[in-house]
């Protein structure tokens, strides 16, 4: 176990371990069993898991909402392992944005629709 795990390479070192499932055997790794179960499962938990961070946030501690979200990312990279895209895609796609305001990026892509549209 690497010495510090409180930080975003433990997702890294999780999508290795999720990678390593492959074939493994369903009956003693959950994730085998889940890739197993094909992508519209592995989807569906992703989306289940969600909804239960919106209602640990509503209703519940920030600690429940830390381990609600940990279920989350974890689901969410074994969707990754399933369609083939790896943590970096994901980290180059955040990268590419920074310093770009939300704002400014959704007037941009506004205005190309517009454009596009001839209006
Ligand atoms: N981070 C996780 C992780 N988070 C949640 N879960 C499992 O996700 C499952 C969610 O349970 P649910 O009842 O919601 O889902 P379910 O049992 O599929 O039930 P249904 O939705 O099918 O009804 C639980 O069994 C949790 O243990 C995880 N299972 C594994 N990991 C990581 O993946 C690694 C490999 O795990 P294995 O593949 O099991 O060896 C582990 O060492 C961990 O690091």
């Amino acid at each position: 176990m690497a010495t510090d795990v409180f930080d975003a390479t433990v997702l890294d070192r999780l999508f290795k371990t999720i990678e390593s499932r492959r074939g493994a055997d369903p009956s003693s790794s959950y994730t085998a069993k889940l890739l197993n179960k094909g992508r519209h499962k592995i989807a569906r938990k992703v989306g289940e898991e969600a909804i239960e961070v919106i209602v640990a946030a509503i209703d519940e501690t920030p600690e429940h909402v830390a381990a609600e979200s940990a279920d989350v990312l974890y689901h969410l990279l074994v969707l990754w392992a399933d369609v083939g895209v790896r943590p970096r895609d994901v980290w180059a796609a955040l990268a590419a944005r920074e310093g770009m305001s939300g704002i400014a990026e959704k007037a941009a892509r506004n205005n190309k629709n517009n454009q596009q549209a001839g209006k």
